[in-house]
């Protein structure tokens, strides 16, 4: 797992190495040094440097030293004379480089720079990063939409500039990069709101040869897992199993307006892997969903006037719910009385919990002032999982905002801390989706935007469950296997987009996916871990 950090972790970070010995002088020159390879890399000709006043202008101006020292033919533009750069550390670098065979532009106007961008095989955006905050001011909002409108070849150094690094907002003008180099740990906006469109293909500069040891003495916003990641959760299917003991799910969901729903949860589950799965639905869609799906038994409950779950509903399926090792209740499931009435009958129970959709929605219908000020709602011994998506998130704690991910962790740990509990996860489903812990944040591989399509959560929902039912027996591992299954439903998007083509993808095409994307990712982390590197590619 990797360390996704905040920008006040990084310079805490910065401020450790330091006393460790490697001044942040050294960092700047480490920083520059990489960004120079990765721009060697593509074998420029001539290459131009955006800086801005900081020090991310500080590591465009080491990069563009070694770069003219390596022989391309390199121009910087800065918005002020070297000797004028306010940041000490990036005016040393800069007057450094003004020196050397590289030609300086200061402050050239907008015809002036588009003409070197034009001139340029590639552009370095070393104007803002880590430091940049509020109203982006001119020159730079300048640069950035005359870089953009070009479409030049961009590598952005640790943030594409006029992003947030905290949150992922982006500024009126935001360079759109190919490839953006972050310096010691990617930054949690990186992964946020518009963070991974305008940041194109990440990679990260470790700068510093101990970073292991010293990174572990910050906090971190959230760690990135990779499938690699994930190998010491897979696990060959035994033979000496039966469809019981290899994991069974009830699937508590649907209703007369939504069966679809219900269908394409208990099959997730089913291909995820469980050997067994039920579905309760109400009798108003019970023989619809039989034959649809005709090996997943289902129980007819009593429903209400409308095809709900009526009144009887919660005694009925609270009685055979500790029979399986997962309970997923919500999807299709509206929020009648009868649904509510379930939803805190299962509460009660035992029984190891996911928390979907409609449930979601009963959850937060049944607490006045969000369910973080009401966590007796949801403390139970039994495992809980509950996966809203941001406006189900929002709804949860009361209607306070949640639109990116940051919100969303926030918003998460929220309910989280107030439950106190080290028994339950909160899935926050959105183009990068958070699994989020107690006391820890996990940033599973983010899917495809086709993932964008209805019924998409309740096939991942399904995949949770099929994936947590076959591990019952690892249960301390529960934010490990949700992100295992948060991976595996992005590669279904990946998988059914290669064969569908992205913009044609439905939400029951994912499942029959579902066994190849278990596959690819299974793939992916053998590969890593064996040495012979991520062959199997996101249906590639
Ligand atoms: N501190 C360190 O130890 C290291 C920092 N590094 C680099 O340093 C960067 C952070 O440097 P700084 O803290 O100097 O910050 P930046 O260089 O990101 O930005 C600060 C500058 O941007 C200007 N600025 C801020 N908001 C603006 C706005 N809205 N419109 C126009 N201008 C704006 C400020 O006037 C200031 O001069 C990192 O992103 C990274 O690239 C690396 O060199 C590695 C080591
Ligand atoms: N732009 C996107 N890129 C990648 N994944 C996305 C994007 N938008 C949504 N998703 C994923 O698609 C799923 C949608 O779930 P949800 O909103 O609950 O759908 P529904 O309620 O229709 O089933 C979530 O897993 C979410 O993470
Ligand atoms: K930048």
């Amino acid at each position: 797992m990797k360390p996704v950090l905040s920008t006040e972790e990084v310079r805490r970070l910065e401020d450790l190495i330091e006393k460790e010995g490697t001044s942040k002088a050294e960092l700047m020159e480490l920083a520059g040094e990489f960004v120079a390879s990765l721009a060697e890399a593509r074998s420029p000709k001539s290459v131009l440097v955006l800086c801005g006043f900081g020090n991310n202008g500080g590591d465009g101006w080491v990069a563009a030293d070694i770069l003219s020292q390596k022989g391309s033919d390199v121009h910087v533009v800065t918005p002020v004379d070297p000797d004028e750069i306010p940041s000490a550390l990036a005016r040393h670098v800069a007057r450094r480089t003004a020196g050397r065979d590289v030609a300086v532009h200061v402050g050239p106007s907008r015809d002036e720079l588009v003409e070197l961008i034009e001139q340029s095989d590639l552009v370095i955006d070393a104007i803002l990063g880590t430091g940049f905050h509020g109203e982006l001011r001119p020159p730079f909002n300048i640069w950035i939409s005359a870089l953009n409108e070009i479409g030049a070849s961009v590598i952005s150094v640790d943030v594409p500039s006029g992003l947030d690094s905290e949150t992922g907002e982006r500024a009126e003008a935001c360079v759109r990069a190919d490839l953006t180099a972050t310096m010691l740990a990617p930054k949690i906006g990186l992964y946020s709101g518009d963070g991974p469109e305008f940041a194109g293909e990440l990679v990260c500069g470790e700068l510093y040869d101990n970073l292991d040891e010293v990174i572990g003495e910050v906090d971190h916003a959230a760690e990135f897992v990779d499938p690699v990641d994930m190998a010491d959760f897979i696990e060959p299917l035994p033979g000496n199993i039966d469809k019981y003991s290899r994991g069974s799910v009830l699937v508590v969901a649907g209703s007369a307006m939504y069966p679809g729903a219900a269908m394409m949860a208990a099959k997730s589950a089913a291909r995820a892997g469980a050997g067994y799965v039920t579905v309760a639905a109400p009798d108003s869609c019970a023989n619809l969903i039989r034959l649809a799906l005709p090996s997943i038994p289902v129980v007819a409950i009593p429903s209400d006037s409308r095809g709900s779950f009526g009144a009887a509903a919660r005694s009925v399926i609270c009685e055979i719910a500790p029979k399986y090792d997962v309970v997923l209740c919500g999807p299709g499931m509206t929020t009648a009385s009868g649904c509510m009435q379930v939803v805190s009958g299962l509460l009660e129970s035992d029984v190891p919990l996911i928390l979907d959709a409609d449930a979601l929605n009963c959850l937060g219908r049944g607490s006045i002032d969000g369910i973080d000020k009401t966590p007796e709602l949801l403390r139970r011994n039994g495992a809980l999982i509950l996966t809203p998506h941001h406006r189900e998130l929002s709804r949860l704690v009361a209607g306070d905002p949640v639109h990116d991910l940051r919100s969303a962790i926030e918003a998460s740990q929220r309910i989280l801390w107030a439950c106190g509990s080290d028994n339950m996860l909160v899935i926050a489903k959105g183009p990068t989706t958070a699994v989020v812990g107690v006391d820890k944040v996990l940033i599973p591989t983010a899917g495809p935007a086709s993932l964008a399509t209805a019924g998409s959560g309740d096939v991942l929902s399904g995949i949770i469950a099929g994936i947590v039912a076959t591990a019952h027996a690892r249960s301390d591992a529960w934010p490990e296997f949700g992100a295992y299954a948060v991976t595996v439903h992005s590669y279904t998007g990946f998988a059914a987009a290669a064969e569908m083509g992205e913009r044609s993808v439905i939400a029951t095409d994912l499942i029959d996916v579902i066994g190849q994307a278990l596959q690819l990712v299974e793939d992916e982390a053998m590969h890593a871990l064996t040495g012979l590197g991520a062959a199997a590619s996101k249906g590639e």
